[in-house]
């Protein structure tokens, strides 16, 4: 079994990897990055927002939308007048159970599962629509094949309270502050991911292998996430938290994070979603927080970002230096000690 990155050493890794060790080279394999979107509510902003600051960082890659039948015309007319590809998928429903999903409209959420069938795409990332790219992260598209790859969840909130880890204070996130009691509560959990990000390869066979687990597998507090972690057990890799860092480790491992190196955002926190944001929830009132929502607006606002606007302008020359991903991945092995297994097993 090859050594896991250790989250120590994730932690070490964030320090050091920076896209300015990456060399260059053109990358060949058809790419986007995907989001979901259902109902009617102010969500679209939120997918707005990540459409312009996806152009603002310059990926080269399109932004595609899976969204559920209930989003209505006018919010498919604004994605798609935002250079959006507008994908409708069917909804997914995990077995019913009696759960109580850590936040109730979580079911949904299952219904992300549906972009594994997107398969004129060789790689894909995955972002909430709570997420937003402040820096270019085109780079991860060529991460070796094989893998499953997302930032470390933390265990500290309190939405976490039905968990064995949070009742004893252990998070993955600082391992070493308190010793897993295996012998009581049996094998320290698997590394787990947090589902609003992630880089995975769309695959019909991986997608019925999903589904057919999913109608098995009761239904738990984070829903999907929950269920995307133990199916991509075996095959999951971290990568740094500059790719998604969840709002909560800056108050719970403020150690771990280095706010000037984050290329990703995720307004996961409660009362963090910018375009609802009041500033009255804990937490929210914290100066960091309040400099991210002012980010996260003057994206959205930047009329210049807008699809119309950008098309043509000589923002829209396409940055012809990709990067590659080898150095990257040597700090990835380096830190981690990580050798990438090339012959996957979905779990
Ligand atoms: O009413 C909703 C709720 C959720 N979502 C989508 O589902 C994702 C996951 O929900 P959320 O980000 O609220 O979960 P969190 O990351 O905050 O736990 C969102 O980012 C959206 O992309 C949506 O489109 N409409
Ligand atoms: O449906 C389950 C959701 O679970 C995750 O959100 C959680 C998780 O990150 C916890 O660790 C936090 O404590 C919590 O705030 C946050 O909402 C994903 O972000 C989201 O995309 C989605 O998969
Ligand atoms: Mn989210």
């Amino acid at each position: 079994m090859a050594p896991q990155i250790t989250p120590t050493s994730a932690g070490a890794l964030a320090a050091k990897t920076t896209t300015a060790t990456l060399a260059k080279q053109p990358s060949i394999s058809k790419c986007a990055y995907v989001t979901f979107l259902a109902g009617n509510g102010d969500y679209v902003k939120g997918v707005v927002g990540l459409a312009k600051g996806l152009r603002k960082a310059k990926s080269k890659y399109p932004l595609v939308v899976a969204i559920l039948p209930d989003v209505p015309q006018e919010h498919r007319r604004i994605l798609v007048s935002q250079g959006c590809i507008v994908r409708e998928i069917e909804p997914v429903s995990p077995p019913d159970n009696q759960t109580e999903f850590a936040m109730a409209y979580y079911v949904i959420n299952y219904s992300k599962l549906r972009i594994w069938k997107f398969v004129e795409y060789s790689r894909m990332i995955y972002l909430d629509g709570d997420i937003q790219v402040f820096e270019n992260i085109d780079h991860l598209f060529d991460l070796p094949d094989g893998h499953f790859y997302a930032v470390m969840d933390c265990f500290c909130e309190k939405t976490w309270s039905h968990t064995p880890q949070h009742k004893i204070g252990y998070c993955q996130q600082r391992p070493d502050k308190v010793d897993w009691p295996v012998e009581k509560l049996g094998p320290k959990p698997a590394l787990y991911f947090n589902a609003g990000m992630f880089v995975y390869e769309p695959s019909l066979t991986i997608y019925d292998e999903l589904m057919k687990k999913l109608k098995i597998t009761p239904p738990t507090p984070f829903a999907e996430q929950d269920f995307l972690n133990m199916f991509f057990r075996d095959v999951y890799r971290p990568i740094p938290n500059v790719y998604n860092l969840v709002l909560a480790m800056l108050w719970r491992h403020p150690e771990n994070v280095q706010l000037e190196k984050v290329k990703v955002v995720h307004y996961c926190a409660a009362g963090s979603k910018p375009w609802r944001y009041t500033g009255k929830e804990e937490n929210m009132e914290r100066e960091d927080i309040k400099m991210l929502v002012k980010k996260w607006w003057e994206i959205y606002e930047d009329e210049s970002l807008d699809y119309g606007n950008w098309v043509g302008s000589e923002a829209a020359v396409v940055d012809p230096e990709a990067v590659n991903v080898q150095p990257f991945l040597a700090a990835l092995s380096e830190a981690g000690v990580v050798h990438y297994v090339t012959a996957p097993s979905a779990a």
